[in-house]
């Protein structure tokens, strides 16, 4: 732990100018926060290196940031018989010379292992999922203007349509998309189906339909573009885009991703917790703009473990994120339609009294009707102004521009998003907050979960042609 270098200025302030003291003396090398100087002035006299006294002291304070302990330190202060290091490492200390002199040496033991390795997940994941980077590109418009985060298979497009629309067996069944797949997809589609664009004079006759983007607007007017339709596989694990009530009046199957994206989007979500918690990106800022080496060591970020996790919806997604979140000591609550009986997490069915009673309020919840909004006003404040908010579900859960005011205002405390109301446009006042992470709707992308999907839609699609149950259904509640 090192002083901020705000409090170094008039930082080793010590007390033994007075003399009064009988409390023991210790001498202070290196600069002292506050809190480091209300905590040891309660229990020590502290001496300055340039006090007459510090050549009789016998204990010492020193960091690894500001002393380099060798024998030209030690033979300043012969009298020393301990030194205390205020962090773990002690590389600095030529420990043979301590022990030689009789000098004993203590660091901090392992109170920094837990945020350590809180913080090496955090950076890990940051790295894997490229979170850092994405909010970059996010803050620098080319979500707007480049399309999705260049993360693998989903941005990569087909580029030689009408080769494959010609070169296909005509007997393969007909699948018509919206938006064009990626080239995986595609490739991987090539040989059991026959995918087609809306745009050609064969669609009409589909009589399935594969739902890539996400955002397709799968809504009655389009379904009547499709009279002979009767199943709408999904690429997705969010259908919010799609007309379920419709679709089932219609007799129109609709399948999503299953599961096949909530271990991703869980590891997403803990990664933009800790990178928002432990100032990860905004530290990352830090350094790239030269402040450490101007304004010395950046703002401290909280220790994760025994804070309140509120997480709305405990599905798939949810669960993964309670259960990996329980591994760094965080205490969870959620909200359900229903409480589940397989978990012992707190569940509180009311969403102001769940912010209420967390530090970090986690939506991975589906939209729906009953879902839009559901973090407003009321729940931004009962979150309060030590609160942070993690969204990976869908933009509109969360009324935007109430976010928006509440973080500007510091009525809550930070943000990590991953989906945003009216995406890939999001509010210029957001671009501009520092205590925010954003980043471009990606917690579902790795390649992994991009091959897995794909087999899932094939799977679907098969077991539709095959007239039997298809393998990932989502009901219309
Ligand atoms: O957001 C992504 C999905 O719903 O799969």
């Amino acid at each position: 732990m090192y002083a901020f270098p705000s409090h170094t200025a008039a930082s080793i302030p010590t007390s033994d100018e007075t003399q009064t003291s009988d409390l023991p003396p210790l001498l202070v090398l290196r600069p002292l926060s506050d809190a480091w100087l209300s905590a040891l002035n309660a229990k020590f006299t502290l001496v300055s290196p340039s006090s007459p006294l510090s050549s009789s002291v016998h204990a010492a304070l020193i960091s690894g940031a500001y002393n380099r302990v060798d024998p030209a330190l030690l033979d300043q202060y012969p009298s020393l018989r301990c030194l205390v290091n205020t962090g773990a490492g002690v590389n600095h200390i030529n420990l043979e010379e301590c022990k030689r002199r009789g000098v004993q040496v203590a660091n901090v033991g392992e109170t920094h292992s837990k945020n350590v390795a809180d913080y090496a997940v955090g950076l890990l994941l940051d790295v894997m999922r490229r979170i850092t980077m994405s909010d970059r590109y996010v803050r620098n418009g080319l979500w707007v203007t480049r399309g999705n985060y260049p993360l693998g298979s989903k941005r990569e497009k087909y580029h030689n349509m009408e080769s494959i629309e010609g070169s296909v067996q005509p007997v393969l069944p007909l699948v018509v998309f919206i938006t064009q797949p990626s080239a995986d997809f595609m490739a991987a589609f090539s040989t059991k189906f026959h995918l087609i664009p809306a745009s050609s004079p064969f669609s009409a006759s589909a009589c399935a339909m594969l739902e890539y983007s996400g955002f397709d607007c799968v809504d009655s007017a389009l379904l009547d573009r499709y009279p002979l339709l009767r199943c709408v596989v999904s690429a997705n694990a969010g259908v919010d885009n799609i007309d379920l009530e419709e679709c089932r009046k219609r007799g129109i199957l609709v399948t999503n991703a299953g599961q096949v994206f909530s271990k991703d989007v869980a590891d997403y979500a803990v990664g933009l917790l800790i990178d928002v918690f432990r100032k990860i990106t905004m530290s990352d800022r830090y350094v790239r703009e030269g402040l450490w080496s101007t304004l010395g060591n950046y703002l401290l970020g909280s220790r994760l473990g025994g804070k309140r996790v509120g997480i709305v919806g405990l599905g798939s997604i949810g669960s993964a994120i309670a259960k990996r979140l329980e591994a760094f000591g965080c205490k969870i609550s959620y909200l359900s339609r229903k409480p589940k009986p397989t978990v012992s997490y707190r569940y509180i069915p009311n969403i102001c009294d769940l912010a209420a009673e967390s530090d970090i309020l986690v939506v991975s919840c589906a939209l729906t009707k009953e879902t839009h909004h559901i973090v407003n006003k009321q729940v931004l404040q009962a979150l309060g102004k030590e609160g942070i908010i993690i969204n990976i579900g869908r933009g509109a859960s969360i009324d935007e521009p109430e976010l928006v005011r509440c973080l500007a205002q510091g009525e809550i405390k930070g943000a990590g998003l991953d989906v945003f109301e009216h995406e890939p446009n999001i509010p210029k006042e957001l671009i501009e907050l520092e205590n925010v992470v954003l980043t471009p709707h990606q917690s579902v992308f790795t390649p992994e979960a991009m091959a897995e999907v794909i087999q899932i839609c094939i799977a679907n699609f098969e077991a539709f042609f095959a007239g039997k149950p298809v393998i990932t259904p989502v009901v219309a509640d």
